[in-house]
């Protein structure tokens, strides 16, 4: 008999990187597969801190860390500062690590990386070590087919090389199918820090090759939700949507604890009743803002879930507008971090009132919930033409002429979204086809399997 596989996954350090591959990793393991999950020392504190029942996980796939070159009161929300502390010291850790686990067994010899496709870094470690890469793309295969075209469009005259900002006003239109991308739909589009834009959109562009080095590419998605794109790019497999809900209990995927008293109140609200109100790990609104976004949800009368995360505002803790706290008890319920597909899953949810992150995007369309979009950054923006554009499942909020979303708004659209029976047969429909998809002889069914059997091969 042939030695076990035994697969080595590398995500890049953010909620919405961390959350997919963890679920792809229970996946795996459940087929037989060795699987060692490597953070970054200050991710694997945040997550195991997190678990309820640290052994749970542990039991179950190995959870491993190396160092990302900042001390542990660094500002890791500096962009720049942890990206180039990454590139410096990570690559030398990872193969330090690698070399450590092949020489202790050789039974347990590493056989495959499976690396975030924005750690192209890590995939040329491992082929420079000969060893199986696959690449994983946490993001929709719109925002990668484009990634994959950053050379073509440039010589063509429509993107800058050095920022990837559009030379004129000629939208990029990839296929018939794929949402147009205009310049505020660019995945590393940043007016307000062109540093930062500049330095997202180099990465991008290394990081292609470096996924051309890999041997697949996997991502979280499913091939007819987005064939066209999928067309696009060479070696994809879409294998989602990943869903942890059904076969997982507590899973070491969260940099927050999921507050579980949420089911037990959604159990208490009538069905289709309520609105869902969540922004991922990375946005963060104005004072202002949020005030708005509070009145806006009181203003509906509805009963309401709303992840309030404690870095969401700009200040330090949210202020909440006067009395909205009381006024909102009987009907209101706030937490700091939901277990979002239970949320999504349950019959009481009417909608979700959402920022468009490539995650929540299939947390949604996998349960058949009508969004709201409010986007925020980078794939974010063409996310919502996916859902409102090309799927037709959604509604999107438009700001005022200062720019903010007010609460009428917000009032006017949840309205409107939740008597819209077109978009929730829509949504319907699409969960339909998602659940095909991942049962058996589904396309994301048989992508994964024809995954495995590689692997153990
Ligand atoms: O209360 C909550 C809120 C979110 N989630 C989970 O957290 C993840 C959030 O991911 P995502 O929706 O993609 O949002 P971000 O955390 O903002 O993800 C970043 O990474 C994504 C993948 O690259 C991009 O698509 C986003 O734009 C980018 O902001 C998802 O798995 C959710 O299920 C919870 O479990 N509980």
């Amino acid at each position: 008999m042939g030695r076990r596989p035994h697969v080595l996954i590398i995500p890049f350090p953010a909620q919405g990187h961390v959350a997919p591959l963890m679920k792809f990793a229970y996946q795996i393991s459940d087929h037989g597969i060795k699987v060692t999950f490597v953070n970054s020392d200050f991710i694997h504190e945040k997550l195991v801190a997190a678990l309820p029942d640290e052994d749970e996980a542990r039991s179950r796939i190995g959870l491993a860390s190396i160092p990302d070159g900042l001390g542990p009161g660094e500002d890791r929300k500096d962009s720049l500062k942890l990206t180039d502390s990454i590139f410096r010291v990570m690559p030398g850790h990872l193969k330090e690590f690698m070399e450590k686990v092949n020489n202790s067994n050789d039974d347990e010899k590493i056989t495959c990386v499976i690396a975030d496709s924005a750690f192209g870094w890590a995939l040329e470690v491992a082929d420079k070590m000969g060893i199986k890469r696959v690449a994983f793309c946490p993001f929709g295969p719109g925002s990668l087919a484009l990634a994959f075209h950053i050379p073509r469009l440039i010589e063509a005259g429509l993107l800058n090389s050095t920022d990837g900002s559009l030379l004129n006003d000629e939208l990029i239109c990839l296929a018939k199918d794929i949402p147009a991308f205009s310049s505020n739909r660019l995945p590393w589009s940043c007016p307000s820090d062109p540093t930062l834009q500049e330095v997202i959109f180099r990465l991008a562009f290394k990081d292609i090759s470096a996924i051309n080095l890999s041997n697949w590419l996997i991502c979280n998605s499913v091939y007819e939700l987005d064939s066209s794109a999928c067309d696009l790019i060479p070696n994809i497999l879409p294998i989602g949507p990943l869903i942890a809900n059904n076969h997982l209990g507590h899973y070491p995927g969260n940099f927050w604890p999921e507050d579980s008293t949420c089911i037990s109140w959604l159990d208490k609200q009538p069905a289709g009743s309520v609105i869902y109100v969540a922004f991922g790990s990375l946005a963060i609104l104005s004072q202002h803002q949020f005030n708005e976004l509070a009145l806006g949800i009181e203003l509906v009368g509805r009963p309401f879930l709303w992840v309030v995360r404690s870095d969401f505002t700009n200040g330090s803790d949210a202020e909440y507008p006067d009395g909205f706290i009381e006024r909102v008890a009987e009907n209101g319920k706030i937490v700091s971090w939901a277990p979002q597909e239970k949320v999504l899953a349950h019959p009481s949810v009417a909608c979700f009132l959402s920022h468009c992150g490539w995650n929540s995007t299939m947390d949604g369309i996998g349960m058949g919930v009508p969004f709201l979009c409010w986007p925020y950054v980078v794939d974010q923006f063409h996310n919502q033409s996916y859902i409102c554009d090309k799927w037709k499942v959604g509604l999107g909020l438009n700001p005022d002429e200062n720019g903010f979303i007010s609460r009428h708004e917000i009032k006017k659209k949840i309205e409107m979204l939740v008597s819209d029976d077109v978009i929730k047969a829509n949504a319907e429909k699409l969960k339909e086809m998602t659940r095909k998809s991942v049962s058996e002889g589904g396309s994301s069914y048989k992508n994964f399997q024809t995954f495995v059997e590689v692997m153990k091969q």
